[in-house]
């Protein structure tokens, strides 16, 4: 299992001010966070339409270094890899079963440099890892139906992630296993203790500014990582 140090947390955009998107990365990376959670949902896959490649391209122009972690909420997958690979993602991640291939898009995204992940709805197995266990970089599980930031935890996410440590152990890979889905202040602790080791939290993050300078996310980031800390 992942030493606390490589505890990283990684706020999903989905809850930010879309309006001054650029400000709100910086802020909340200058605040502490990690990774920069980016969602992206296509009205098909998943009930919501949110922001593509151009915005991703946008971060990086604007001067934004930190890891960008793409969450394609997308089908079918492979036709926006390589827009995501020239926009300047570091990770991509896609649902298994919204690809026709997915050893192939594995491969796209590998092929352009850039880390692979496989994501996993509450009901989708993990055995869609058994054969490509090598090929990814990255897995992330959701604790809530993929579509909407705001839901809760769902309970059962935490067994999975054990069983996903497990496998990951067992393969004897880095891989990060990432939580994605109603992670705050009260439960980052437990889930850490199942085994996740990167944090995606959009509304805990957001609707948490700091009393006192409405541009920082000190406050919220701190409580993340002393929780993560008494792991
Ligand atoms: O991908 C998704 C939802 O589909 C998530 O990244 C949410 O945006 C997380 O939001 P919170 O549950 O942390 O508010």
């Amino acid at each position: 299992m992942a030493s606390p140090r490589d505890f990283k947390i990684a706020p999903s955009i989905l809850s930010a001010n879309f309006a001054r998107l650029g400000e709100e990365v910086d802020d909340v990376l200058a605040s502490g966070a990690d990774i920069v959670h980016f969602d992206v949902m296509d009205n098909h896959y998943v009930p919501n339409l949110t922001i593509g490649p151009m915005v991703c391209e946008a971060l990086r122009k604007h001067g934004v270094t930190a890891p960008i972690d793409a969450h394609l909420m997308v089908k079918p997958v492979d036709r926006l890899i390589g827009d995501f690979i020239d926009a300047g993602a570091s990770y991509i991640t896609f649902h298994p079963e919204a690809s026709e291939h997915v050893d192939r898009s594995l491969q796209l995204i590998h092929d352009g440099g850039v880390k692979a992940g496989l994501v996993f709805n509450p009901a989708t197995p993990l055995s869609y890892l058994d054969y490509v266990m090598d090929k990814v970089d990255m897995i992330l599980l959701m604790s809530v139906n993929p579509g909407f930031g705001g839901q809760s935890f769902i309970p059962g996410t935490l067994d999975k992630l054990r069983e996903a440590r497990a496998r990951i152990d067992a393969s004897g890979r880095d891989i990060r296993l990432e939580i994605d889905g109603g992670v705050k202040v009260e439960n980052i602790a437990e889930i850490a203790r199942a085994g996740a080791d990167t944090f995606v939290a959009g509304s805990a993050i957001f609707k948490a500014r700091n009393a006192d300078e409405p541009h920082r996310y000190d406050g919220v980031l701190k409580a993340l990582r002393d929780e993560l800390a008494s792991v």
